[in-house]
């Protein structure tokens, strides 16, 4: 048996046809004598690429997705989609050419189906995806959190402040340094027939509210008009961007590269750690959210939030819900004034219900239907987040709208390409507000493809809040003048990072009401 083997193999060996096969390579190697390095290194970079593109094509998981042919490639076209503001209509077209469900990138997937909402945002199942990373300047936070059992936790201490009893506290604060400071603002506007950008006053005075309700203190940039805090979250945010694309720069910074940068991140963290410790020290206590989180306890009478986490969440506070309601706003004032029958019927409820134009209270504000039917249909026809918020795809993968979308894909469904989905709004181009005001059930229909303040578990925790504000906002301004807008100005939806106007302003002119 010892011998046999040996024979056996040494007999198979030689009949192998190595000769041959050695003869076969010699073109080969008369090749690689003749290569030059340079040309050796771009042989290989080639087998890679091409190694590359045939594994993505053939043996991606999500292959059998249909969506535009780069999309099999790399996620870049989508990042230059998103970087340019087209990513909301590159969803619609989608929609249009592949079905319901449609590939966007080498492992993103956009939903264009309410029967996906449940799936996708009502549990913490499917986790926010990388990008909230962004979002974590100080630590994570009520709106970047990714972990569930850490947001349920901030959850407990975050919630009470966006509460109905401290919604109600927060409003004659509100109004004075929101509604009202702004009318005042525009008065001058309208005495001197100055045309100015609206977007732009909306904007200063929504901050001024959030340093009122949230910091106790006043910015008062409707007036100032600058505030350095606006700088420092701008690029603070930059910041939390590059270290969300290049996350090697979390762990090694290069403050010499992004100095300011890294500055403006130092003075935000400084402002928000020092009117904590004035607070801290003023015995008086305040009705603002700053108050809410420094009183937030356990059951057990332990403090929820620590230094660090109480700096992390006032500071994102500057963000979430800030430009979200100055843009829809904006977006509210420019469809009236794009349907001027619409303006006129709702001017006329808001007459009869505010027959003093300087006595404006919620309560007289929250029954009105037409008033409510405007916004409703403002944030449908103009969701000013609507970018798909993305989800990842848990362990095992999952079935949404008859595909299977394997583990580890982004998806998401976008609120505006779901807002303006023909199967499911009739007229979805047009704006509005009678489709809310139809029979209760025909109104409950289209509410579940209605996504402004998203859905689930990790749907806008101060949806009651924007609502005041936008209520009150409109009708100050409503019962004082009457909006003129300029022509030929570029009103068409662009995406940076919320929805804004392609022309980054809105021109229009005040005229004081009788
Ligand atoms: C019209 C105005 C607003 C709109 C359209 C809006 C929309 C949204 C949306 C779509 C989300 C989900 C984000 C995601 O999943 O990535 C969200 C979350 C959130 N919003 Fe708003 N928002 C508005 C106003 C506000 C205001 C005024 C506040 C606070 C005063 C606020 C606080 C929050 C918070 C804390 C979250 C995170 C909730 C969580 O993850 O548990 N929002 N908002």
């Amino acid at each position: 048996m010892q011998l046999i083997v040996p024979e056996a193999l040494s007999k198979f060996w030689q009949s192998l046809p190595l000769d041959k096969f050695l003869q076969s390579l010699k073109p080969l190697e008369e090749l690689a004598r003749r290569t030059t390095p340079k040309q050796a290194v771009a042989a290989l970079v080639l087998a890679y690429a091409a190694h590359f593109a045939v594994f993505r094509v053939i043996f991606a998981p999500l292959r059998h997705i249909r969506g535009p042919a780069y999309t099999r490639f790399s996620n870049l076209p989508f990042i230059s989609s998103v970087k340019n503001g087209r990513q909301i209509y590159d969803y619609c077209e989608a929609r249009k050419k592949y079905g319901k469900v449609a590939r966007m990138g080498a492992n993103i997937v956009s939903v264009v189906d309410p029967a996906a909402l449940k799936i996708i945002y009502n549990s913490h199942n499917f986790r926010k995806g990388a990008v909230y990373d962004a979002l974590d300047w100080f630590g994570p936070n009520i709106f970047s959190a990714r972990d569930p059992e850490f947001h349920k936790q901030r959850r407990r201490a975050v919630y009470p402040s966006y509460s109905p009893a401290a919604v109600n506290a927060m409003e004659p604060v509100l109004y004075e340094t929101g509604p009202r400071a702004l009318a005042a603002y525009i008065e001058q506007y309208a005495e001197a027939g100055q045309v100015f950008d609206i977007m732009q006053e909306l904007q200063l005075m929504r901050i001024d509210e959030v340093g009122a309700t949230t910091f106790g203190q006043k910015f008062d940039l409707i007036h100032q008009r600058t505030h350095p805090l606006l700088g420092w979250v701008t690029q603070t945010l930059h910041l939390g961007m590059l270290q969300m694309w290049f996350p090697l720069l979390r762990r090694i910074p290069v403050p010499q590269i992004f100095s300011s940068h890294y500055r403006s991140r130092a003075n935000l963290r400084a402002f928000v750690v020092s009117t904590i410790e004035q607070r801290r020290r003023v015995m008086e206590k305040k009705r603002d959210t700053l108050q809410v989180l420094l009183d937030a306890q356990d059951t057990d009478g332990q403090k929820l939030l620590g230094e660090q986490e109480l700096v992390s969440e006032l500071a994102i506070q500057l963000v979430v819900g800030n430009f979200p309601v100055s843009l829809t706003l904006l977006w509210t004032i420019n469809q009236l004034l794009e349907n001027p029958d619409t303006l006129k019927q709702l001017m006329y409820e808001l007459d009869h219900a505010l027959p003093d134009p300087n006595n404006i209270t919620d309560n007289k504000l929250v029954h009105l239907p037409y008033l409510d039917a405007v916004i409703r249909e403002s944030m449908r026809h103009r969701p000013v987040m609507a970018e798909g918020l993305p989800r990842v795809v848990p362990k095992g993968g999952c079935q949404i709208s008859g595909q299977f979308i394997p583990e580890g894909t982004v998806v998401f469904v976008s609120a505006y390409a779901l807002h303006h989905e023909e199967e499911l709004w009739h007229d979805p181009e047009t704006f509005r507000p009678e489709r809310w005001l139809g029979p209760a059930e025909q109104v409950n229909e289209i509410k579940k493809a209605y996504i402004p303040f998203s859905t689930g578990v990790r749907s806008c925790a101060g949806q009651r809040f924007a609502w005041m504000l936008m209520r009150l906002t409109l009708a100050t301004l409503l019962r004082r003048f009457t909006f003129e807008a300029m022509p030929n100005q570029n009103m068409k939806p662009a995406m940076a990072v919320f929805m804004v106007p392609a022309g980054g302003k809105y021109m229009v002119r005040a005229t004081k009401r009788a």
